[in-house]
This record gives C-alpha cells, structure tokens and sequence, in this order.
C-alpha cells in the first residue's frame, strides 16, 4: 500500500501523518503538493492538519478547490482509503466528500488538549483493531471542530452507523451529538477532528492513534493484490 500525504500551503501536521504511517507503521508513503494534478501509483490518500490557505473564508473551504481533490475524488469513488484528521477532515466536508460542516467551536476560542473519546463503531476498516466502544484519548487542536448537519443528514449517518467515534467526558467544540468523526456511506472515507498521528507512541503522551493505522492496513488491500 502506499500512500499520498496531501500538503497544502499552511498544512501543518504533515511530517506528523507522513512519520506516522511510513515511520511507524511501516507503509510505503509520500508528500503530494496541492498542485499536482495525479494520483496515479497511489493506494491511499491521507489529508494533514493544519491552516490551508491560512484558514480563510471558512477552514478547508479553499483547499477543497485545488487541483488535486479530482484525484482524491476518483481514488474515493474507487473505494480506496481516504483519511482526513482535523484541517483534513475540515478539507473533506467542504469537498463533499463526507456530509455536514464544521463550524467555530461554541467557545469561539481554539482549543488544544487531550480528548477522551469513544469508539462508536469497530466494524469500519478503519477501527477493527480497536474493541467496540473502547474508551481513546487522542490530542485535538482547533478552532473549527463544532460538527453541523441538517436533521435528515443526522438520521441517515445514525442509521448506517457511520457515527465513527464521539466526544466523552465533556464537548469540547458543541458538535452535535458529540460527534468527533464520521465516515461515508461506502465506508472508505473518514474524517475526524482528533489527531491520531499524534498518539503514535507512549513517549508522545499515548498511543492510541495506532491501532487506527494498523487498521487501515490490515482491511484496505492494494486492488492488484485483490486480483492475484
Ligand atoms: N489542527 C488543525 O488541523 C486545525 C484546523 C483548523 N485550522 C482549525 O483551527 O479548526
């Protein structure tokens, strides 16, 4: 499997995702600037936080419009893994890849610290590797995380399980429901404000972010390696 890291003007957690998945997982990875217009060679795309585009108009709503995202798009449509963790997954909603948006958390300030979440729903290829509603702590950091969506959308993303880990012990941005990550219908598409590539190892202050790298890895197989 090798993966894109997608880097935009402003991404900031990029090295952190690329670390994660090439240094300690192991997988093969690169960096792919906005600009470019293929994916070709690619099993994977991982989208970074950050500031693109130092977070004007709205976080994601500018990046959403680079010349890569058709690339991402058909990767998408293809079934491929796409993973969006904060600015990422800000990225993907404004693309129309995940439904929703997210908003100016209720406090209208950025918040930064360590998150105590709960995984909703293990039966995705991006969480079998942890227990059904296993109790995580991962690190969020942003000013934009407050999750929206219209009364229809919430009851479709409830009623297909695609409510992928929530907030405990506290909301920190008033995201409805606690929602803190979701996942598309065809359930290759995740988007989440935490940042598991920052809980990679215990030195970090915890390692809960792995299991979720470990699972993309274990359940999303190149497509050649499908038709061997
Ligand atoms: N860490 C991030 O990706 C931050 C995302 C975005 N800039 C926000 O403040 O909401």
């Amino acid at each position: 499997m090798k993966f894109a890291v997608i880097q935009f003007p402003g991404s900031n957690c990029d090295f952190d995702l690329l670390w994660a998945i090439r240094d300690v997982m192991g997988a093969e990875a690169e960096f792919v600037w906005h600009d470019e217009t293929s994916l070709s060679g690619f099993d994977g795309v991982l989208i970074p936080g950050g500031f693109s585009y130092g977070d004007y108009l709205r976080c994601g709503a500018i990046a959403s419009f680079a010349n890569i995202m058709p690339e991402i798009k058909r990767l998408a449509a293809e079934g491929k893994p796409v993973f969006g963790t904060c600015n990422g997954f800000q990225i993907l909603v404004e693309a129309g890849l995940l439904p929703g948006v997210l908003i100016r958390n209720d406090s209208l300030k950025f918040v930064s610290k360590w998150q105590t979440l709960n995984v909703r729903n293990k039966q995705t290829k991006f969480t079998t590797e942890y227990a059904e509603n296993e109790v995580i702590n991962l690190p969020i950091a942003h000013g934009e995380g407050k999750y929206v969506a219209d009364e229809a959308t919430l009851a479709e993303l409830k009623a297909n399980n695609q409510i992928i880990f929530t907030y405990e012990n506290g909301n920190p941005n008033g995201s409805v429901d606690n929602i803190a990550g979701i996942i598309n219908k065809e359930g290759n598409v995740l988007g989440m404000m935490p940042h598991p590539e920052r809980a990679m190892e215990d030195l970090l202050g915890g390692s809960d972010g792995a299991k979720l790298f470990a699972s993309v890895l274990k359940n999303f197989v190149k497509v050649e390696e499908v038709n061997a």
